[in-house]
């Protein structure tokens, strides 16, 4: 199976006047394209900081992250935003849409540099359908409930048909039966597109679904 990212020897610490936490000390992993790989750990252990090392939005300390034989922290600034434009979708447990956007445009936001507004919105209307929104298009993000809002974000993170797809707790501001159906959406549409996908959560369940589970601790994978 191909690799698709590689962290070698992760480090990233925290300095707040004059004391340091080293979170991440040393995490080295492999991602093979296509797997569904969830990270757990206790709170603070450096989960959410490690998925931002590895989806490109923080720099490490020490060591590297490749994606595609690709030194991730030797891009240019510009060329990482690209990277992280074209191939990386991102669910972050706080949603992050846009409240003055409608959701068709919250999805379009990442492709409207790169198709015509048109495509760009008739491929975020298929999405929304696909995630069971096709009947709220137009709809701003507020008028929507949390579970709903959490699957505009998954569409948003497909919208450009990413390589890899980094989840932060996307379940976590949601309640049990709720949380399952998000997630169902979620996988149905990982699987169904044959996406890789690295997911940080709390719970066990969530973390059962993956086809691989590591565990973060003490500043190293497990
Ligand atoms: N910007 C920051 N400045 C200082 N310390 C930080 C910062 N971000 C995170 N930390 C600290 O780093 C540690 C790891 O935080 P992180 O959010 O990565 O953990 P986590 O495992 O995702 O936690 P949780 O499961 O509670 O969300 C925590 O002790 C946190 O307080």
């Amino acid at each position: 199976m191909e690799t698709i990212l590689t962290s070698e020897n992760l480090k990233r610490s925290y300095t707040i006047g004059k004391t340091t936490l080293d979170v991440l000390k040393g995490v080295s992993l492999e991602v093979n394209s296509g797997e569904t790989l969830s990270i757990m750990g206790e709170s603070g252990s450096g989960k959410s900081t490690l998925l931002h090392v590895l989806g490109g939005l923080d720099n490490p300390k020490e060591g590297e992250v490749h994606f595609k034989n690709e030194s991730v922290y030797g891009m240019s600034t510009a060329r990482r935003a690209r990277f992280r434009a074209q191939n990386v979708g991102y669910v972050f447990q706080a949603f992050h849409l846009l409240p003055e956007l409608d959701i068709v445009e919250n999805v379009a936001l990442p492709a409207m540099a790169m198709r015509s507004k048109g495509g760009a919105k008739a491929r975020a209307e298929e999405l929304l359908t696909e995630v069971g929104l096709g009947d709220r298009i137009g709809h701003r993000p507020q008028e929507l409930s949390g579970g709903e809002r959490q699957r505009v974000a998954i569409a948003r993170a497909l919208m450009n048909d990413p390589d890899i797809i980094f989840c932060d707790e996307p379940t976590g501001n949601l309640d049990s039966k709720t949380g399952e159906k998000v997630l169902n959406y979620l996988f149905q549409l990982i699987e169904a597109r044959r996406h890789t996908l690295v997911l940080v959560t709390h719970s066990q369940d969530v973390a059962s679904r993956c086809s691989r589970e590591l565990f973060l601790k003490d500043g190293f994978l497990i």
